[in-house]
């Protein structure tokens, strides 16, 4: 095993000459075993070792134990060991976690402060073969889809330095062999028997199968690992690309997105962008993991025949489309109705940017668009108004009998739900509506030759 272990070191580059490398060590098996390779390696690599010891205190005086048998183990190494109890179920009731996440944080936050305090550039944790393969079914089996399903780095950036963890090309059998060759006599922890624990019960029940169908099978799950984790940060990289070309407004709350250039993208970078920008809005929000369905809801309402659609997301999170439109947001806000007077003559502006300008004309119209609207001053009900769309708006279309509803009006003119609710709507005195800009004029603008007085009402650009 050692020849193996200091093969990996080589090969991935997990160690430098003249490193500074904080070992964290349990007292068990692995760690135990991946301590003593270090330590014949120190005068090879010429390296600095600390090992760092956590009393999680969940087991008193047995934990407490197994605290003094590291320090004593490191003692006859001649190794500096930094070792520290640490309340952890008061830390888990404090920050309402459980107990495993809870001695998880404290550890790695005793780690960093380890590798700050000796400026170490490694932290060597003693992971192998068997986690791997526990780690990458077990979440398999939880439905985690991506970069997760690469399971445990053998090296990534960690406190300034690197986590790097040797023993991954190795079997626990490889281990507990290696610990009596050297009479390392480590200690065993029970809860890693416990049947409550997921973890344990792949261990117990999986793993046996499999390493019977295959004594090599950790070597097969080490390389579906690396091979994931490469496609993964290729897929990763070409999706941050076609991410930023399909993003159109972007704040930590709020995402647009341009619905034609997604539909592009091949189905596996589609659900890489939505990845993404799902990650991006939940940073901050304490959510651990971005769920495949929620992945899937967005896909789904971005494909489906109808134009518009909402689905509502984690953490109050909607995602809205409206033709080729995803908007992510957080905020709520609906804009509000308005209802303004029009005086003639005028500026108006309205809430969507634009402005309405009235005049009186006199002459004969020749000047025909749909931004622009002639009023006979004969016809004129004062005042006019310009407003927000009410329900149930009808408007008397101009050269059809009766009368059409406004909202079939938005429907027809593919006009974006957000939009609907600024879109400027101009009524006279009796409220008949006149005109709705852009989109329809009513029978009310007559243009006669025989008439030569008009207000003329103008939408335009501020
Ligand atoms: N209490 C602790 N103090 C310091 N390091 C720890 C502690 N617990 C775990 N580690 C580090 O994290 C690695 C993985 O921990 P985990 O609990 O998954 O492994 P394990 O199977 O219990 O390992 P070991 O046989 O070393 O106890 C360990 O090999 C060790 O390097």
């Amino acid at each position: 095993m050692f020849e193996e272990v200091c093969k990996t070191i080589e090969e991935y580059e997990l160690m430098d000459h003249n490193a500074t490398v904080v070992v964290g060590v349990s007292g068990g098996p692995d760690s135990l075993a991946l301590l003593h390779i270090l330590h014949r390696l120190q005068s090879i690599y010429k390296l600095k070792i600390v090992a760092a010891h956590v009393d999680h205190m969940f087991r008193g005086e047995q934990s407490k134990e197994e605290m003094e048998f590291v320090l004593s183990f490191c003692r006859t190494l001649n190794i500096i060991c930094e070792a520290r109890q640490i309340n952890v179920k008061a830390y888990a009731q404090k920050h309402r976690l459980n107990a495993q996440t809870a001695a998880r944080e404290c550890r790695y936050q005793f780690f960093q402060e380890m590798m700050e305090k000796y400026q170490a550039h490694f932290l060597a944790l003693g992971h192998h073969g068997d986690d791997q393969i526990e780690t990458i079914l077990m979440r398999l089996v939880r439905g985690t889809v991506g970069k997760g399903l690469s399971g445990i780095p053998i090296k990534r950036s960690f406190a300034g330095g690197f986590i790097i963890r040797p023993l991954l090309w190795v079997t626990k059998t490889d281990i507990i062999q290696y610990c009596q060759e050297h009479k390392l006599n480590p200690r065993f922890d029970p809860s890693n028997e416990k049947d409550t624990y997921s973890r344990n019960r792949f261990r117990k029940y999986v793993l046996p199968f499999l390493k019977k169908e295959n004594p090599k099978v950790h070597v097969h799950f080490q390389y579906f690992s690396e091979l994931v984790a490469e496609d993964e940060q290729f897929l990763e990289e070409l999706s941050i690309e076609k991410m930023n070309k399909v993003l159109e407004r972007k704040t930590s709350s709020y995402v647009m997105m341009n619905l034609t250039e997604f539909k592009k993208l091949p189905s596996p970078l589609q659900r890489r962008v939505i990845h993404l920008i799902l990650n991006y809005l939940f940073k901050g929000h304490r959510l651990t993991a971005v769920s495949s369905i929620h992945i899937e809801g967005i896909k789904k309402l971005i494909h489906q025949s109808h134009p518009s659609g909402m689905i509502d997301l984690p953490m109050g999170l909607k995602a809205i489309k409206s033709y080729e439109t995803l908007n992510l947001t957080f905020e709520q806000h609906k804009p509000k109705p308005y209802r303004i007077q029009i005086e003639i003559p005028s500026v108006t502006n309205l809430p969507d940017g634009k402005k309405i300008i009235c005049e009186t004309f006199n002459g004969v119209p020749s000047y025909k668009s749909q931004d622009v609207f002639y009023l006979p001053q004969d016809q004129l009900v004062e005042p006019l108004i310009v407003r927000s769309r009410k329900a149930g708006d009808k408007i008397h279309v101009k050269g059809m009998n009766g009368t059409k509803k406004v909202k079939n009006i938005y429907i027809e003119k593919k006009i974006p739900i957000e939009k609907r609710d600024v879109w400027p709507i101009i009524e006279d005195g009796n409220g008949n509506i006149l005109w709705i800009p852009l989109l329809k004029k009513s029978k009310y603008e007559v243009i006669d030759v025989t008439n030569q007085s008009y207000i003329v009402l103008q939408y335009k650009e501020q």
